[in-house]
């Protein structure tokens, strides 16, 4: 079994303790509240430079222990400050130490804060049930792991999301998977450049990945992106943004960073 197949069925079995049916008129209410969410996928869209999402993941299945962080909102007011365009809270506990706790405690964060500022709950979606806990929990964007799921297994993930008003990262690592996920009329998708079931990491990915991908889909560049010559290598081949998580972590300082980023040439 591969590390995704494993937290996958990982996933499946903690779900099925608090499974339920999902009604449609549940992801409508949600709906009717949008408004009150920062729009995700607006965010990305800068004039020139990079948009950053940036992401908050106390350890990970590749890097192991990457921050000890009692409070997620503390890491939120680091990204806040440095000017995140977008965060990613991990909220999977078992391998990346994250809860749904802590992407409530950073959206009540920013919501008393001036600035709107989107919020993806990153974690592995199996059922429409994610979805609105993640509504609930005050996100503007779930993740559908396309390498992960069935072509019917996501139609309801997705269709929950467009009912509930928040918007879906697809996520992709071949051509296959890019090939599949237009059929679902995306709106935002990810190359990773992290396989998950090995977590070896190469920009290669978004070189071949990005240019399939038509130009009025946001396209972003997600994991192992560290320094500014890889931020460069994402945007000259077309990403709109990156998504980064461990070198914002680590940073002592995560405003040079993102301004770094922000301000690499368009193309
Ligand atoms: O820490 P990095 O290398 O900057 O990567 C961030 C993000 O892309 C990575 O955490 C990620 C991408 N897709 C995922 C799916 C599940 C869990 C985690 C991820």
């Amino acid at each position: 079994m591969d590390k995704l197949e494993e937290i996958m069925a990982h996933k499946r079995e903690e779900i099925s303790n608090r499974m339920r049916p999902v009604r449609e008129s549940e992801l409508e209410r949600l709906g009717r509240l949008a408004d009150q969410r920062p729009a995700f996928a607006k965010s990305l869209k800068r004039d020139g430079g990079l948009a950053v999402i940036a992401e908050i993941k106390r350890k990970s299945p590749s890097a192991g222990e990457i921050k000890i962080l009692p409070e997620a909102a503390e890491q939120a007011r680091l990204y806040y400050n440095a000017g995140a365009d977008a965060m990613s809270i991990l909220t999977d506990e078992k391998f990346f130490g994250g809860t749904l706790r802590d992407l409530w405690e950073v959206t009540d964060f920013i919501s008393d804060a001036k600035r709107d500022i989107p919020c993806l709950r990153k974690d592995f979606m199996v059922h429409p049930l994610q979805v609105v806990e993640a509504a609930e929990a005050g996100a503007s964007c779930i993740l559908i792991i396309v390498r992960a799921l069935t072509d019917d297994e996501i139609r309801p993930i997705h269709e929950a999301a467009q009912i509930a008003g928040l918007d879906a990262l697809f996520e992709v690592h071949n051509e296959k998977e890019v090939e599949r996920t237009l059929t679902h009329d995306p709106k935002i998708i990810g190359v990773n450049n992290r396989d998950l079931a090995r977590f070896k990491t190469d920009l290669e990915f978004s070189e071949r990945l990005i240019p399939m991908i038509p130009k009025d889909i946001i396209r972003i560049s997600e994991s192992g992106i560290f320094e500014p010559e890889d931020a460069h290598r994402a945007r000259a081949c077309g990403a709109d943004a990156v998504l980064v998580g461990e070198a914002l972590m680590r940073a002592e300082n995560p405003e040079e960073l993102i301004s770094v980023f922000h301000d690499i040439d368009s193309v």
